[in-house]
C-alpha cells in the first residue's frame, strides 16, 4: 500500500494516524478566553501530556505509526527553506498581529528551529516574550494560542487517497488549517499526490468531525453545528469526480454545542455495528436524511437503521452511548461516549471514563481498549477527534 493518503473506511486496521500532543497552548488559557476559543475547561498540562503518550502508545502497540502535526510541518519547512519566510508571514497574517508588533514577531519566529517554531505557532505567543510589559493595550497574547489543534480531525479529512481541506466554522479554528495545507502540498511524503477535494479558502464551512468514510463507494457527512449543507454539495462534486465515491448519505442534525459534529453523537465501530446516541435512536423524526449522488440531492424517509443497513450490507445494530438511562446517556456522551476512535473492525479506544457506554459495547461483541482522560476531555473531543487516519487497510469485498 502506498504511503500516501489511503483511506476507505471508519473501521479498517489503522496503520497510519496524525495527532498533536498537548503543549503550552493548554497553559496560555484563561477562563475569559475560553469560550472565544473553544475550549471549555483549563487542562493540567502535565497530566494531558501524560494521557496523549498514554493514548498514542496504545496506537503505536496496535500496530500503527504516530505522525505529529508539529513535527511533519518542521519536517516540510526544512526539506523546503525557501518557504518558510512565506510561511511565516502567512501565519501572522491570519493571526491578525498588530502592525506594530509584525516585524518584532517575525524576527522571534525566524530565529528558531523549524520544529520549535511550529511549536510556537501552536501555543500562541504573550507579549511579555517579546519583553513587551506596559502597552496601552492590556490584551496579553501577540498571536492567540491554538489549543485544539489537540483535536486533529477536524481541520481536514482524508476521504480515500485525497483530502478535503477545511474552511472551518470559527474564527480560531479556522487559523489551524494553516498547518496541514503546508504538509499536504510541501512535504516529500505526500506533495502532489494527495487531490483536493475541498480548499481552505472555499467559503462555506466543513469540518472532519462530520466526516465518516463509511467503505469505498458511501460517505456519511452530518450539517452540524460546524458544517453547511452547502459546503458538502461542494465537496461532493469534486469527490464524485475525483474520488470512487458514488454517494454521500447527510445527516442533518440538531445545531448545538453538545452535538458539534457528527461524530459527537455517531460513530463506526465494526462491520454492523455503530454507536449512536439516543437523541439520533429516539428522535428519528427531528433530523433529516439526505442522499447526494451525481444526479441529485433526494431525502430518504426511512429509519436510519435501515439506510445504514443496505448501505454497508450488513444488518445494522446500533449502541446506544448510555444505554436506557438519561443521565448516563447525557453524561457521557458531553464526555464524549460515542467518540471512540475504531483502529479495526471491532476493536475501539474509548476514554475510560464512559463505563456505561463501555460495558455496553463489550456486551455487543466490540473490544474496547481504554485510555485515561481527566484532562483530555476538558476541550470537548475524545478519540476519534484527536485523530485523523492518514492509511488504513482496505477492508475484505463482502460477499453476498
Ligand atoms: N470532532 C470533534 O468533535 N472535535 C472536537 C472539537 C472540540 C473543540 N473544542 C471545538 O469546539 O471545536
Amino acid at each position: 500500500m502506498e504511503k500516501k493518503v489511503h483511506v476507505f473506511s471508519e473501521i479498517g486496521k489503522l496503520k497510519s494516524v496524525l495527532v498533536h500532543r498537548p503543549g503550552d497552548e493548554v497553559e496560555n488559557l484563561t477562563p475569559e478566553y475560553l469560550e472565544r476559543l473553544l475550549f471549555d475547561d483549563v487542562p493540567f498540562k502535565k497530566v494531558a501530556i501524560e494521557e496523549h503518550n498514554k493514548f498514542t502508545s496504545l496506537i503505536r502497540e496496535n500496530g500503527a505509526e504516530v505522525l505529529y502535526i508539529e513535527e511533519l510541518v518542521a519536517e516540510t519547512l526544512d526539506q523546503n527553506p525557501k518557504i518558510k519566510e512565506a510561511f511565516v508571514d502567512q501565519f501572522i497574517n491570519e493571526a491578525s498581529v498588530r502592525k506594530d508588533l509584525v516585524k518584532p514577531f517575525k524576527d522571534f519566529l525566524m530565529k528558531m528551529t523549524n520544529l520549535d517554531m511550529a511549536v510556537k505557532m501552536i501555543a500562541g505567543t504573550k507579549k511579555l516574550e517579546l519583553g513587551i510589559t506596559n502597552d496601552a493595550d492590556k490584551y496579553p497574547f501577540i498571536a492567540d494560542p491554538l489549543p485544539n489543534v489537540l483535536f486533529q480531525r477536524d481541520p481536514f479529512a482524508s476521504i480515500g487517497n485525497g483530502v478535503t481541506m477545511h474552511h472551518m466554522w470559527s474564527v480560531t479554528r479556522n487559523r489551524e488549517t494553516i498547518f496541514p495545507d503546508l504538509v499536504f502540498k510541501n512535504h516529500k511524503r505526500f506533495a502532489g499526490n494527495v487531490p483536493y477535494f475541498y480548499e481552505r479558502d472555499w467559503k462555506d464551512f466543513i469540518e472532519g468531525g462530520d466526516i465518516l468514510v463509511l467503505n469505498s463507494e458511501t460517505l456519511i457527512i452530518g450539517v452540524s453545528q460546524r458544517t453547511s449543507m452547502a459546503a458538502i454539495e461542494k465537496a461532493s462534486k469534486q469527490i464524485f469526480k475525483e474520488g470512487s465515491y458514488n454517494k454521500i448519505l447527510v445527516l442533518d442534525l440538531p445545531k448545538s454545542r453538545a452535538f458539534m459534529h457528527l461524530d459527537t453523537v455517531f460513530t463506526n465501530v465494526d462491520y454492523d455495528k455503530f454507536i449512536v446516541h439516543p437523541l439520533i435512536f429516539d428522535s428519528i423524526d427531528q433530523f433529516k436524511i439526505f442522499e447526494l449522488s451525481k444526479d441529485g440531492k433526494k431525502e430518504i424517509k426511512k429509519p436510519l437503521v435501515d439506510v445504514l443497513s443496505e448501505a454497508t450490507g450488513y444488518k445494522v445494530q446500533l449502541i446506544k452511548c448510555g444505554g436506557e438511562d438519561p443521565i448516563a446517556a447525557g453524561r457521557e456522551q458531553w464526555n464524549d461516549g460515542t467518540n471512540v476512535l475504531t483502529i479495526a473492525p471491532g476493536v475501539v479506544i474509548a476514554y475510560e471514563r464512559n463505563w456505561v457506554t463501555i460495558d455496553l459495547l463489550e456486551k455487543a461483541g466490540v473490544k474496547v481498549i481504554k485510555t485515561p482522560s481527566s484532562e483530555l476531555s476538558r476541550g470537548r473531543g475524545g478519540p476519534r477527534c484527536m485523530t485523523m487516519p492518514i492509511i488504513r487497510e482496505d477492508l475484505p469485498k463482502k460477499s453476498s
